[in-house]
């Protein structure tokens, strides 16, 4: 029979095993494997018959002594080394019951995703350390709507209650004023450390001082490669398998995929459910987060499910 290694590919299960406040542990490959001396998150390869969370169960306990309590999954990323293509399947360990020990005489590191100070890291993690910097909430703001004083008001609140990810999204908004907008939340943002994104659909210039833009998903299709570089995020609006599979060829920072649930600001839009979205993000590579009728409380079920965290226009009145 034909397997999965027999075409040169190796699944392995990979954990981001995450601290309340934040940091994740990193481990120094030992002596005598490949690529010994970089370093990775813990995990090892799947062997035939295990699910990728018993693989990675098993490896936690060999080589850190610790047990899985509670795991979400969360992005899927293939590479190829030299000797092989590898299939990551990551994982967010969130609980687990022991103390972390280097129980193959590695090294062990906990850092923060803005600040990880251990080098060299193995070539396929570069996206991954990229991802985790990306905050839980999504906020996109709705001042055309809410009236610019109300929307600055309730940015500030969010930014009170810890969100980090703000996308502007007024599509219709007089240029004057929405670049007075985009100032004032551009500075209220960067006081906390959180970043601003302009939809690729307004009309604020690349120069307006935000931290990357947000393609609307026809924008996305229209693309051969991603229009950002550098530092500057890039996000896309996703609603179907083409669409996703785009947004990963262009090697975009993250998607959002909606509509989840039925949401007033897309009345006319028939909700896909949280079944079809798990499956449509079943092993994607990218974070995504779950758009449509989103509540503060269903960031659980959104990362039960694999997504990387919720976005919310309406919910993030009630953060
Ligand atoms: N554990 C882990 N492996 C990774 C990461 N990134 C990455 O490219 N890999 C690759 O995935 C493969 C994992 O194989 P491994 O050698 O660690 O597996 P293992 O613990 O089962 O070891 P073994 O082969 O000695 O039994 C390696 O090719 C490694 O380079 C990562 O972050 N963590």
């Amino acid at each position: 029979m034909m397997t999965r290694e027999s075409f040169g590919i190796v699944d392995v299960a990979a954990a981001v095993i995450m601290q309340p406040d934040g940091r994740f542990l990193l481990t120094c490959r030992p002596e005598g494997k490949p690529y010994a001396g970089y370093w990775e998150f813990p995990g090892g390869k799947i062997e035939p018959g295990e699910s990728p969370l018993h693989a990675l169960d098993r490896e936690l306990q060999e080589e850190l002594g610790i047990q899985i309590l509670h795991a979400e999954p969360w992005i899927t990323r293939n590479f190829t080394y030299s000797h092989a293509t590898v299939c990551l399947h990551f994982f967010r360990v969130i609980r687990w019951q022991g103390m972390p020990q280097a129980r193959e005489h590695q090294q062990l590191a906990w850092q923060r995703p803005d600040q990880v100070t251990v080098s060299p890291m193995l070539p396929a993690n570069a996206p991954v350390l990229r991802a985790l910097i990306l905050p839980p909430v999504y906020a996109i703001t709705r001042a055309t709507e809410l009236g610019v004083p109300a929307a600055l008001q309730q940015i500030e609140l969010a930014l009170q209650h810890g969100v980090r990810l703000i996308q502007i999204r007024e599509k219709t908004m007089e240029k004057d004023v929405l670049q007075a907008f985009a100032e004032k939340i551009i500075s209220l943002a960067h006081g906390t450390g959180a970043y601003v994104l302009r939809n690729s659909d307004t009309i604020l210039p690349d120069t307006c001082g935000t931290d990357g833009i947000h393609l609307t998903a026809p924008q996305l299709m229209a693309l051969s490669s991603r229009p950002t570089s550098g530092d500057n995020w890039c996000g896309a609006s996703c609603h179907n398998s083409e669409e996703l599979y785009q947004a990963s060829l262009i090697g975009v920072d993250f998607v959002v995929l909606g509509p989840v649930l039925q949401t007033s600001s897309h009345a006319d839009a028939t909700p896909m459910g949280w079944r079809k979205f798990a499956d449509l993000i079943r092993d994607y590579p990218l974070p995504v987060y779950a758009l449509g009728g989103m509540e503060p409380d269903d960031q659980a079920i959104a990362r039960e499910l694999g997504a990387h965290g919720v976005a919310m226009i309406r919910g993030t009145s009630r953060l």
